[in-house]
């Protein structure tokens, strides 16, 4: 066994890549060789490559609880997946495969387990999606960002440890994300993020309305990919963009409000960053509706507002923004208060004692 040597894996959406470089990179700079598995052409391997971890990408497939013709061919991939895994990780000999979720992780956590290689999944979200709940099987502790999602899991082997948060995200400066974007007015920013792979619904409503928005903020529209509408690329005080990566940190430092989806990392950073959040969580028609419970649990603490995709109008946007700005003070206190636990102080030692 190679001394040292930690495989990462998760993709699939950014959410299920950006906690692990928050691991990654304590685990390096205490000498640990990380190696990250990922899928072909998936978001991770940008996202991965640009932090110079050495990436690996297999084939990966969907897993549906659906008809869908793609039903017969995934499977395939998924076996042709772990076959790539298990060369893999039998040429890297890592003491641990750290896996953070999404359909590439299943392969490369059936491969770990053939290897005898120990596994540890963490769950973002409050119930666990289908591939960590096949994950769980082969794992051999799983940590959870809600504590409300303890009950889901094996109680000999779940462990609360909260979310991961990139360290950048807190070096943010303002002056320079108002610079990046060209905002010289003084009206407050308010950045809207459709999840880290866009969302039509909300990215159509926001243009409905935007004179009225631009009228009293600065808006930064994070649309996803292929989302960037050419005929508002003029707009006085609106930026569009597809996906933001370095300038990120900055653009929250100096964003006043914001409007998400209820994807588990991106509001756990925005509580930890304390920025007022009305929060637009995918539907339960499009998902199994975790960010609805995300987001029902962040408004039940006063952490956020909540606008249901279904409830989603011209009218009723307006009207909770008017909300978020009125009860900012309320939010931003209540989330003063809120006492979150040493996430990666108890990730890293809970991963070192289980590597050795
Ligand atoms: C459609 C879908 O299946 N969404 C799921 C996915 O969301 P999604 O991939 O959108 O994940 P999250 O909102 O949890 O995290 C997104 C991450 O990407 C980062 N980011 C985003 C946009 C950007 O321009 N730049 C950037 O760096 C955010 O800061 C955050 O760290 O995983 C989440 C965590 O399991 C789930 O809660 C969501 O339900």
């Amino acid at each position: 066994m190679k001394k040292n040597k930690i495989v990462f894996t998760g993709g699939g959406s950014a959410g299920h890549v950006t906690p692990n470089i928050a691991i990654m990179n304590k685990l390096k700079a205490k000498g640990w060789d990380i190696t990250y598995i990922g899928s072909r052409k998936g978001i991770e391997e940008d996202i991965i490559t640009k932090e110079n971890i050495p990436f690996h990408g297999i084939s990966s497939g969907k897993l549906r609880r659906y008809f869908d013709w793609k039903n017969f061919s995934d499977p395939l991939k998924i076996m042709k997946g772990a076959m790539e895994a298990y060369f893999i990780l039998r040429k890297e000999k890592p003491r641990v495969v750290f896996s953070k979720g999404g359909f590439v992780t299943v392969p490369v956590v059936v491969a770990a387990k053939m290897l005898k290689i120990p596994v540890i999944i963490h769950e973002s979200d409050i119930t666990p999606g289908l591939a960590n709940k096949i994950a769980t099987k082969f794992a051999t502790k799983v940590f959870v960002t809600f504590d409300e999602t303890l009950k889901h899991f094996p109680s000999d082997r779940v462990l609360f440890t909260g979310s991961p948060i990139r360290e950048e995200l807190f070096k943010g400066r303002e002056a320079e994300g108002r610079a990046w974007l060209g905002f010289h007015e003084p009206k407050p920013i308010l950045t809207i993020m459709g999840g880290s792979l866009g969302a039509k619904k909300i990215n159509e409503t926001v243009r409905k309305i935007l004179p009225t928005l631009t009228a009293s903020f600065q808006i930064v529209h994070i649309c996803g990919k292929g989302n960037v509408d050419q005929s508002f690329q003029n707009k006085k005080g609106y930026k569009q963009f597809e996906y933001i990566s370095d300038e990120l940190p900055d653009i929250l430092a100096a964003s006043q409000y914001i409007i998400s989806r209820a994807g588990a990392n991106s509001i756990f950073e925005f509580l930890a960053l304390r920025k007022p959040m009305l929060l637009i969580p995918l539907s339960r028609a499009a998902s199994r509706g975790d960010q609805i419970l995300n987001a029902n649990s962040f408004e039940k603490k006063g952490f956020a507002k909540v606008l249901l995709e279904e409830e989603l109008n011209e009218t009723s946007l307006s009207a909770k923004i008017q909300e978020l700005q009125k009860e900012k003070e309320v939010l931003v206190g209540n989330m003063e208060k809120d006492s979150a636990p040493n996430t990666l102080e108890i990730i890293l030692s809970e991963i070192i004692k289980i590597a050795k």
